[in-house]
Protein backbone atom coordinates (compact mmCIF):
# COMPACT_ATOMS: atom_id res chain seq x y z
CA UNK A 1 0.00 0.00 0.00
CA UNK A 2 1.25 3.71 -0.56
CA UNK A 3 1.47 4.99 2.86
CA UNK A 4 2.70 8.37 1.56
CA UNK A 5 -0.86 9.11 1.42
CA UNK A 6 -2.13 8.03 4.51
CA UNK A 7 -2.00 8.97 8.34
CA UNK A 8 0.61 7.82 10.70
CA UNK A 9 -0.80 3.94 11.21
CA UNK A 10 -1.13 2.76 14.87
CA UNK A 11 -1.48 -1.33 15.12
CA UNK A 12 -2.66 -1.74 18.92
CA UNK A 13 -2.53 -5.33 20.27
CA UNK A 14 -5.12 -5.49 23.02
CA UNK A 15 -6.91 -8.74 23.19
CA UNK A 16 -8.04 -11.46 25.50
CA UNK A 17 -9.30 -9.69 28.89
CA UNK A 18 -11.64 -6.70 29.17
CA UNK A 19 -8.25 -5.02 31.23
CA UNK A 20 -6.54 -4.92 28.06
CA UNK A 21 -9.23 -4.25 25.51
CA UNK A 22 -10.56 -1.30 27.11
CA UNK A 23 -7.60 0.69 27.98
CA UNK A 24 -6.35 -0.35 23.95
CA UNK A 25 -9.85 1.17 22.54
CA UNK A 26 -9.27 4.36 24.18
CA UNK A 27 -5.55 4.82 22.78
CA UNK A 28 -7.33 3.86 19.44
CA UNK A 29 -10.03 6.47 20.23
CA UNK A 30 -7.20 9.12 21.06
CA UNK A 31 -4.99 8.43 18.19
CA UNK A 32 -7.53 8.07 15.66
CA UNK A 33 -9.43 12.04 16.70
CA UNK A 34 -5.81 12.93 16.29
CA UNK A 35 -6.14 12.21 12.54
CA UNK A 36 -3.84 8.78 12.60
CA UNK A 37 -4.87 5.15 11.27
CA UNK A 38 -5.63 2.63 14.29
CA UNK A 39 -5.69 -0.89 13.16
CA UNK A 40 -7.07 -3.01 16.73
CA UNK A 41 -5.73 -6.91 16.83
CA UNK A 42 -7.94 -8.86 19.12
CA UNK A 43 -8.37 -12.90 19.87
CA UNK A 44 -11.53 -14.84 18.83
CA UNK A 45 -12.53 -14.89 22.55
CA UNK A 46 -16.41 -13.18 22.87
CA UNK A 47 -15.27 -10.11 24.38
CA UNK A 48 -12.67 -9.27 21.74
CA UNK A 49 -15.47 -9.95 19.04
CA UNK A 50 -18.27 -8.25 20.43
CA UNK A 51 -16.13 -5.31 20.83
CA UNK A 52 -15.13 -5.34 17.32
CA UNK A 53 -19.07 -4.97 16.36
CA UNK A 54 -19.20 -2.57 19.12
CA UNK A 55 -16.57 -0.41 17.71
CA UNK A 56 -17.25 -0.92 14.25
CA UNK A 57 -16.08 2.59 13.47
CA UNK A 58 -11.71 0.84 13.59
CA UNK A 59 -10.21 -1.79 11.97
CA UNK A 60 -9.87 -4.92 13.57
CA UNK A 61 -7.70 -8.29 12.71
CA UNK A 62 -8.42 -11.37 15.17
CA UNK A 63 -5.06 -13.12 15.92
CA UNK A 64 -4.54 -16.29 18.43
CA UNK A 65 -4.68 -16.37 22.29
CA UNK A 66 -2.04 -17.25 23.69
CA UNK A 67 -1.87 -18.12 27.15
CA UNK A 68 2.04 -19.65 28.49
CA UNK A 69 1.78 -22.67 29.82
CA UNK A 70 3.96 -23.64 32.82
CA UNK A 71 7.64 -23.89 31.71
CA UNK A 72 8.17 -27.27 31.69
CA UNK A 73 4.54 -28.31 30.00
CA UNK A 74 4.39 -30.69 27.23
CA UNK A 75 1.97 -27.41 26.24
CA UNK A 76 5.37 -25.61 25.79
CA UNK A 77 6.42 -26.97 22.81
CA UNK A 78 3.06 -26.24 20.94
CA UNK A 79 3.02 -22.54 22.99
CA UNK A 80 6.46 -21.45 20.87
CA UNK A 81 5.05 -22.65 17.90
CA UNK A 82 1.87 -21.28 17.51
CA UNK A 83 3.96 -17.85 18.54
CA UNK A 84 6.16 -18.00 15.51
CA UNK A 85 3.63 -19.00 13.38
CA UNK A 86 1.31 -15.73 15.11
CA UNK A 87 4.22 -13.40 14.83
CA UNK A 88 4.58 -14.41 10.48
CA UNK A 89 0.78 -13.79 10.65
CA UNK A 90 1.42 -10.49 12.67
CA UNK A 91 4.24 -8.81 9.95
CA UNK A 92 1.55 -9.90 6.91
CA UNK A 93 -1.03 -7.95 9.31
CA UNK A 94 1.33 -4.86 9.58
CA UNK A 95 2.92 -4.75 5.95
CA UNK A 96 -0.90 -4.77 4.31
CA UNK A 97 -1.88 -2.20 6.85
CA UNK A 98 0.90 -0.06 6.61
CA UNK A 99 1.80 0.34 10.26
CA UNK A 100 3.82 2.92 11.45
CA UNK A 101 4.27 1.71 15.31
CA UNK A 102 2.66 -1.00 17.39
CA UNK A 103 1.19 -0.53 20.79
CA UNK A 104 0.97 -4.23 22.91
CA UNK A 105 -1.65 -3.81 25.76
CA UNK A 106 -0.70 -7.35 27.39
CA UNK A 107 -0.74 -10.39 27.74
CA UNK A 108 1.50 -13.25 25.69
CA UNK A 109 -0.95 -11.92 23.13
CA UNK A 110 1.15 -8.57 23.01
CA UNK A 111 4.55 -10.47 22.00
CA UNK A 112 3.99 -11.40 18.24
CA UNK A 113 2.91 -8.03 16.78
CA UNK A 114 5.73 -6.22 18.69
CA UNK A 115 8.28 -9.23 17.87
CA UNK A 116 7.24 -8.55 14.12
CA UNK A 117 7.63 -4.73 14.49
CA UNK A 118 10.70 -5.18 15.45
CA UNK A 119 11.71 -7.47 12.72
CA UNK A 120 10.05 -4.71 10.18
CA UNK A 121 11.87 -2.04 11.58
CA UNK A 122 8.87 -0.32 13.09
CA UNK A 123 9.04 1.26 16.79
CA UNK A 124 7.36 -0.77 19.37
CA UNK A 125 5.97 -0.24 22.84
CA UNK A 126 3.95 -1.59 25.43
CA UNK A 127 1.58 -0.79 28.62
CA UNK A 128 1.32 -2.34 31.62
CA UNK A 129 -1.42 -1.32 34.16
CA UNK A 130 -0.45 -2.94 36.98
CA UNK A 131 1.54 -2.18 40.14
CA UNK A 132 3.34 -5.53 39.33
CA UNK A 133 3.80 -6.04 35.66
CA UNK A 134 3.16 -9.61 34.22
CA UNK A 135 5.81 -12.22 32.60
CA UNK A 136 4.70 -11.35 29.30
CA UNK A 137 5.11 -7.56 29.26
CA UNK A 138 8.66 -7.95 30.90
CA UNK A 139 9.74 -10.35 28.33
CA UNK A 140 8.10 -8.33 25.33
CA UNK A 141 9.71 -5.06 26.80
CA UNK A 142 12.84 -6.21 25.20
CA UNK A 143 12.17 -5.74 21.87
CA UNK A 144 10.40 -1.71 23.06
CA UNK A 145 11.63 1.24 22.35
CA UNK A 146 9.48 2.50 25.52
CA UNK A 147 7.10 1.09 27.88
CA UNK A 148 4.21 2.79 29.24
CA UNK A 149 3.32 1.95 32.86
CA UNK A 150 -0.34 2.80 34.62
CA UNK A 151 1.05 3.26 38.54
CA UNK A 152 4.82 4.32 39.29
CA UNK A 153 4.99 1.22 41.49
CA UNK A 154 4.87 -1.05 38.17
CA UNK A 155 8.37 1.02 36.66
CA UNK A 156 11.25 -0.95 38.43
CA UNK A 157 10.27 -4.46 37.01
CA UNK A 158 11.21 -2.77 33.91
CA UNK A 159 15.01 -2.42 34.24
CA UNK A 160 17.00 -1.53 31.44
CA UNK A 161 14.15 0.16 29.24
CA UNK A 162 12.81 3.65 29.02
CA UNK A 163 9.51 3.64 31.39
CA UNK A 164 7.00 6.02 31.44
CA UNK A 165 4.27 7.05 33.91
CA UNK A 166 1.49 7.35 32.09
CA UNK A 167 -1.28 6.33 33.90
CA UNK A 168 -3.96 3.44 32.64
CA UNK A 169 -6.51 4.93 29.54
CA UNK A 170 -10.14 5.25 29.88
CA UNK A 171 -12.68 5.11 27.01
CA UNK A 172 -14.91 7.63 25.74
CA UNK A 173 -18.08 6.28 27.13
CA UNK A 174 -17.04 6.34 30.77
CA UNK A 175 -16.32 10.29 30.24
CA UNK A 176 -19.82 11.60 30.02
CA UNK A 177 -22.12 9.36 32.00
CA UNK A 178 -26.10 9.47 31.76
CA UNK A 179 -27.52 10.83 34.87
CA UNK A 180 -28.49 9.20 38.13
CA UNK A 181 -31.96 9.32 37.37
CA UNK A 182 -31.56 8.09 33.64
CA UNK A 183 -29.15 5.28 34.83
CA UNK A 184 -31.50 4.33 37.88
CA UNK A 185 -34.65 4.06 35.30
CA UNK A 186 -32.38 1.78 32.83
CA UNK A 187 -31.54 -1.15 35.83
CA UNK A 188 -35.69 -0.54 37.95
CA UNK A 189 -33.76 0.81 40.93
CA UNK A 190 -34.83 3.92 42.70
CA UNK A 191 -32.28 6.67 41.86
CA UNK A 192 -33.04 8.08 45.47
CA UNK A 193 -31.63 4.84 47.28
CA UNK A 194 -28.08 4.45 47.98
CA UNK A 195 -26.25 1.87 45.94
CA UNK A 196 -23.61 -0.38 45.49
CA UNK A 197 -22.01 -1.68 42.45
CA UNK A 198 -20.76 -5.31 42.15
CA UNK A 199 -18.16 -6.34 39.60
CA UNK A 200 -15.93 -9.19 39.72
CA UNK A 201 -13.75 -7.37 36.53
CA UNK A 202 -14.23 -9.33 32.72
CA UNK A 203 -14.13 -12.46 34.09
CA UNK A 204 -16.45 -12.81 36.77
CA UNK A 205 -16.28 -13.74 40.23
CA UNK A 206 -17.67 -17.29 41.54
CA UNK A 207 -16.80 -16.76 45.60
CA UNK A 208 -17.31 -13.02 46.09
CA UNK A 209 -20.88 -12.95 43.97
CA UNK A 210 -21.99 -15.45 46.68
CA UNK A 211 -20.31 -13.67 50.13
CA UNK A 212 -22.02 -10.19 48.47
CA UNK A 213 -25.61 -12.42 47.87
CA UNK A 214 -25.38 -13.97 50.86
CA UNK A 215 -25.12 -9.88 52.59
CA UNK A 216 -27.24 -8.01 50.12
CA UNK A 217 -29.98 -10.78 49.06
CA UNK A 218 -33.35 -11.84 50.07
CA UNK A 219 -31.79 -13.91 53.10
CA UNK A 220 -29.85 -10.88 55.03
CA UNK A 221 -31.40 -10.03 58.12
CA UNK A 222 -30.36 -6.41 57.96
CA UNK A 223 -32.84 -3.16 58.02
CA UNK A 224 -31.56 -0.54 55.61
CA UNK A 225 -30.09 -2.66 53.10
CA UNK A 226 -28.66 -0.31 49.79
CA UNK A 227 -29.53 -1.01 46.18
CA UNK A 228 -27.09 -3.83 44.24
CA UNK A 229 -26.31 -3.76 41.07
CA UNK A 230 -24.78 -7.40 40.58
CA UNK A 231 -22.42 -7.96 37.73
CA UNK A 232 -21.79 -11.36 38.16
CA UNK A 233 -20.08 -12.39 34.87
CA UNK A 234 -21.47 -14.52 32.05
CA UNK A 235 -20.84 -17.80 33.40
CA UNK A 236 -22.42 -17.10 37.36
CA UNK A 237 -25.44 -14.94 36.23
CA UNK A 238 -28.23 -17.34 36.86
CA UNK A 239 -26.79 -18.79 39.80
CA UNK A 240 -26.47 -15.32 41.50
CA UNK A 241 -29.87 -14.49 40.94
CA UNK A 242 -31.13 -17.54 42.47
CA UNK A 243 -28.88 -17.42 45.54
CA UNK A 244 -29.73 -13.36 45.71
CA UNK A 245 -33.46 -14.35 45.69
CA UNK A 246 -35.05 -12.18 43.75
CA UNK A 247 -34.95 -9.71 46.69
CA UNK A 248 -36.31 -5.87 45.50
CA UNK A 249 -33.60 -3.17 44.55
CA UNK A 250 -31.36 -5.95 43.74
CA UNK A 251 -30.78 -6.57 40.08
CA UNK A 252 -28.02 -8.81 38.29
CA UNK A 253 -26.30 -8.92 35.11
CA UNK A 254 -24.06 -11.54 33.26
CA UNK A 255 -21.38 -9.25 31.36
CA UNK A 256 -22.63 -5.61 31.30
CA UNK A 257 -22.00 -3.85 28.06
CA UNK A 258 -23.44 -0.57 29.46
CA UNK A 259 -20.83 0.50 32.13
CA UNK A 260 -21.89 3.88 31.80
CA UNK A 261 -25.15 3.26 32.98
CA UNK A 262 -23.76 1.24 36.28
CA UNK A 263 -21.47 3.50 36.82
CA UNK A 264 -23.74 6.52 37.40
CA UNK A 265 -26.05 4.78 39.41
CA UNK A 266 -23.02 3.77 42.29
CA UNK A 267 -22.35 5.12 45.26
CA UNK A 268 -19.93 2.86 45.77
CA UNK A 269 -18.28 -0.55 44.66
CA UNK A 270 -17.15 -4.03 45.61
CA UNK A 271 -15.03 -5.40 43.07
CA UNK A 272 -11.95 -7.34 41.94
CA UNK A 273 -8.94 -5.41 42.00
CA UNK A 274 -7.59 -5.56 38.03
CA UNK A 275 -6.12 -2.80 36.95
CA UNK A 276 -8.35 -1.13 34.35
CA UNK A 277 -11.39 -1.73 36.80
CA UNK A 278 -9.25 0.36 39.63
CA UNK A 279 -8.74 2.80 37.14
CA UNK A 280 -12.05 3.81 36.32
CA UNK A 281 -12.78 3.64 39.83
CA UNK A 282 -10.26 6.60 40.69
CA UNK A 283 -11.59 8.36 37.17
CA UNK A 284 -15.27 8.43 38.44
CA UNK A 285 -14.48 9.20 41.88
CA UNK A 286 -15.65 6.17 43.38
CA UNK A 287 -15.17 4.43 46.44
CA UNK A 288 -14.75 0.92 47.07
CA UNK A 289 -13.96 -2.63 48.81
CA UNK A 290 -11.49 -4.70 46.55
CA UNK A 291 -11.55 -8.33 46.88
CA UNK A 292 -8.45 -9.59 44.97
CA UNK A 293 -8.68 -12.37 42.38
CA UNK A 294 -6.77 -15.08 44.83
CA UNK A 295 -4.99 -16.94 42.09
CA UNK A 296 -4.28 -14.12 39.58
CA UNK A 297 -0.52 -14.60 38.30
CA UNK A 298 1.81 -13.70 41.60
CA UNK A 299 -1.32 -12.12 43.83
CA UNK A 300 -0.55 -8.92 41.42
CA UNK A 301 -4.52 -8.02 42.02
CA UNK A 302 -3.00 -7.67 46.05
CA UNK A 303 -0.22 -5.29 44.68
CA UNK A 304 -2.87 -3.31 42.67
CA UNK A 305 -5.10 -2.81 45.73
CA UNK A 306 -2.61 -2.21 48.02
CA UNK A 307 -2.03 1.33 45.92
CA UNK A 308 -5.49 2.02 46.09
CA UNK A 309 -5.46 1.04 50.07
CA UNK A 310 -2.63 2.79 51.01
CA UNK A 311 -4.06 5.82 49.40
CA UNK A 312 -6.93 5.93 51.47
CA UNK A 313 -9.17 4.66 48.40
CA UNK A 314 -10.15 1.67 49.00
CA UNK A 315 -10.73 -1.47 51.82
CA UNK A 316 -8.64 -4.21 51.03
CA UNK A 317 -10.42 -7.48 51.90
CA UNK A 318 -8.96 -11.02 51.29
CA UNK A 319 -11.14 -13.34 49.60
CA UNK A 320 -10.74 -16.32 52.04
CA UNK A 321 -11.20 -14.20 55.59
CA UNK A 322 -14.24 -12.36 54.26
CA UNK A 323 -17.68 -12.67 55.24
CA UNK A 324 -20.97 -11.18 54.38
CA UNK A 325 -21.11 -9.51 57.99
CA UNK A 326 -17.88 -8.07 57.53
CA UNK A 327 -18.68 -7.12 54.13
CA UNK A 328 -21.63 -5.54 55.23
CA UNK A 329 -20.13 -3.71 57.51
CA UNK A 330 -17.47 -2.01 55.26
CA UNK A 331 -19.82 -1.04 52.77
CA UNK A 332 -21.91 0.91 55.43
CA UNK A 333 -19.08 2.72 56.74
CA UNK A 334 -18.18 3.53 52.35
CA UNK A 335 -21.77 4.97 52.21
CA UNK A 336 -21.38 6.80 55.40
CA UNK A 337 -21.04 10.60 54.31
CA UNK A 338 -17.92 11.64 56.16
CA UNK A 339 -15.99 8.40 55.38
CA UNK A 340 -17.10 8.21 51.72
CA UNK A 341 -16.49 11.76 50.92
CA UNK A 342 -12.58 11.40 52.21
CA UNK A 343 -12.34 7.92 50.03
CA UNK A 344 -13.81 10.27 47.26
CA UNK A 345 -11.07 12.48 47.91
CA UNK A 346 -8.16 9.73 48.17
CA UNK A 347 -9.55 8.62 44.52
CA UNK A 348 -8.98 12.04 42.93
CA UNK A 349 -6.20 11.79 43.75
CA UNK A 350 -5.23 8.34 42.43
CA UNK A 351 -6.87 9.42 38.82
CA UNK A 352 -5.32 10.22 35.21
CA UNK A 353 -7.48 11.63 33.16
CA UNK A 354 -5.21 11.82 30.19
CA UNK A 355 -3.47 8.61 30.18
CA UNK A 356 -3.98 7.83 26.01
CA UNK A 357 -3.13 11.36 25.09
CA UNK A 358 0.51 10.95 27.09
CA UNK A 359 0.53 7.33 25.50
CA UNK A 360 -0.24 8.86 21.99
CA UNK A 361 2.43 11.55 22.80
CA UNK A 362 4.92 9.23 23.17
CA UNK A 363 4.39 7.29 20.21
CA UNK A 364 3.95 10.19 17.90
CA UNK A 365 7.23 12.04 19.50
CA UNK A 366 8.98 8.73 18.24
CA UNK A 367 7.31 8.56 14.90
CA UNK A 368 7.17 12.41 14.16
CA UNK A 369 3.50 12.58 14.19
CA UNK A 370 1.49 15.21 16.35
CA UNK A 371 -1.98 15.58 14.96
CA UNK A 372 -4.83 17.59 16.76
CA UNK A 373 -5.24 16.57 19.95
CA UNK A 374 -8.65 15.68 21.46
CA UNK A 375 -9.92 18.62 22.77
CA UNK A 376 -8.21 21.21 19.92
CA UNK A 377 -10.86 20.25 17.28
CA UNK A 378 -9.96 17.03 16.30
CA UNK A 379 -11.31 15.10 13.83
CA UNK A 380 -13.95 11.82 14.71
CA UNK A 381 -12.46 8.78 14.26
CA UNK A 382 -11.63 7.89 10.79
CA UNK A 383 -9.58 4.63 11.48
C1 LIG B 1 -7.86 -12.56 36.75
C2 LIG B 1 -6.85 -11.63 36.17
O1 LIG B 1 -5.67 -11.94 36.10
N1 LIG B 1 -7.34 -10.45 35.74
C3 LIG B 1 -6.48 -9.45 35.13
C4 LIG B 1 -7.18 -8.88 33.91
O2 LIG B 1 -8.40 -8.41 34.44
P1 LIG B 1 -9.79 -8.12 33.79
O3 LIG B 1 -9.85 -8.44 32.36
O4 LIG B 1 -10.81 -8.68 34.68
O5 LIG B 1 -9.68 -6.58 33.80
P2 LIG B 1 -9.92 -5.32 34.68
O6 LIG B 1 -10.61 -5.53 35.95
O7 LIG B 1 -8.60 -4.63 34.71
O8 LIG B 1 -10.89 -4.52 33.67
C5 LIG B 1 -12.14 -4.99 33.33
C6 LIG B 1 -12.66 -4.11 32.21
O9 LIG B 1 -13.82 -4.71 31.68
C7 LIG B 1 -14.91 -3.80 31.77
N2 LIG B 1 -16.09 -4.61 32.06
C8 LIG B 1 -16.08 -5.48 33.12
C9 LIG B 1 -17.18 -6.26 33.38
C10 LIG B 1 -18.32 -6.15 32.55
O10 LIG B 1 -19.34 -6.81 32.72
N3 LIG B 1 -18.29 -5.25 31.54
C11 LIG B 1 -17.19 -4.49 31.24
O11 LIG B 1 -17.21 -3.70 30.30
C12 LIG B 1 -14.57 -2.81 32.86
O12 LIG B 1 -15.22 -1.58 32.64
C13 LIG B 1 -13.04 -2.72 32.68
O13 LIG B 1 -12.73 -1.80 31.66
O14 LIG B 1 -6.38 -7.84 33.32
C14 LIG B 1 -6.02 -6.75 34.19
C15 LIG B 1 -5.11 -5.81 33.41
O15 LIG B 1 -3.90 -6.42 33.11
C16 LIG B 1 -5.35 -7.26 35.46
O16 LIG B 1 -5.12 -6.18 36.34
C17 LIG B 1 -6.24 -8.30 36.11
O17 LIG B 1 -5.65 -8.77 37.30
Amino acid sequence: MDRSVCQPGLVIACGGTGGHLFPGLAVAEEWSARGGRVLLLVSEKKIDQEASRKYDKFRFETIPALPKPATFSPKMLPFVWNVLRTIGQCKEILKDFGADAVLGMGGFTSLPPVVAAKRMGLPAFVHDSNALPGKANRVTSRWCSEVFVGLEAARKHFPGVKTVVTGTPVRDELRSLPTREDAAKEWGLDPAKPTILVMGGSQGARKLNSIVAEAFGAGAEHADLPQVLHIAGPGDEERVRSEAGGREGYRVVGFCDQMPAAYAVADAVVARSGASSMTELAFLELPSVLVPFPYAADDHQTVNARVFHDAGAAYLETESELTSEELIERVGEMLEPGRRSDMVAATRRLAVPDAAAAICDAVGTTIGFEGTKKGEGGAEASA
